[in-house]
């Protein structure tokens, strides 16, 4: 079963397009990875996906490029939110208001994978970058689903960490469309790289398949 479609499509802005032409599907079990120069249009595809997947039923774990976190409220509460659609009102703000102790629990867990052990009640404002970064990818995981959709969700960690967070996607998640600059790590974690160029794919394959010659052509001047 496909998950997602584009047959010709064109995606923008108003009037404007970004992306035209595209044509792709997305079967479960890929770790699709989105490759190109900034602002081709990475976070747009990723957009539509969601809304298509999610409008078809699917359930979707989205980590949004700016990681779209509560500052003022705890490590553990953000996290919670992954699931807040799973509730109805009272529930959840019973949840805000003390969180259940399996609740805290399994977010305790997940932190510790994370390398965020510690940090549950501390407001999200007072964690630096790629602590926030790790937050929201908590969230993600904490969600769970079908699908994981990652907007550059490794961008603001270290070296070493990079590749174990994209492991754990792996791990947690059959399918995967991640938007990553670092192509290094995209062709460790992907199945298939899409590189993005000028509105339109520029390949659309394995990552043994993708020389170096492609990839250089996907970011030169
Ligand atoms: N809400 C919006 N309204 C109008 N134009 C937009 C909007 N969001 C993005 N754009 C434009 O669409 C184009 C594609 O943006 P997009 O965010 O998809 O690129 P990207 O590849 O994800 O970039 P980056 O790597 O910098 O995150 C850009 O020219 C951007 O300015």
């Amino acid at each position: 079963m496909t998950l997602a479609r584009l047959s010709g499509a064109t995606l923008g802005y108003g009037a404007g397009a970004v992306l035209s032409d595209l044509s792709l599907t997305l079967d479960p079990g890929e770790r699709l990875v989105l490759l190109g120069r900034s602002g081709v249009g990475k976070t747009t595809l990723l957009a539509h996906l969601h809304d298509q997947m999610t409008g078809a039923g699917q359930r979707v774990a989205l980590v949004p490029q700016d990681h779209a976190l509560v500052p003022q409220l705890s490590v553990l509460r953000n996290v919670l939110m992954g699931r807040l659609d799973d509730h109805g009102a009272l529930y959840n703000l019973r949840s805000f208001i003390a969180p259940r102790a399996r609740q805290r629990a399994e977010v305790t867990a997940l932190l510790a994978d994370l390398a965020l052990e510690g940090l549950a009640d501390r407001p999200v404002a007072a964690l630096s970058g790629g602590q926030k970064q790790r937050v929201a990818l908590a969230r993600g995981l904490y969600r769970g689903g079908t699908v994981m959709l990652g907007d550059e969700p490794v961008s603001a960690v270290d070296e070493t960490q990079g590749p174990l967070l994209m492991d754990l996607i792996a791990a947690r998640f059959a399918t995967a469309v991640v938007a990553l600059h670092d192509v290094g790590l995209a062709r460790r974690f992907g199945t298939r790289l899409l590189g993005l160029r000028d509105g339109r794919i520029l390949f659309d394959a394995a990552p043994g398949a993708v020389e170096d010659a492609q990839m250089a052509a996907l970011y030169a001047d």
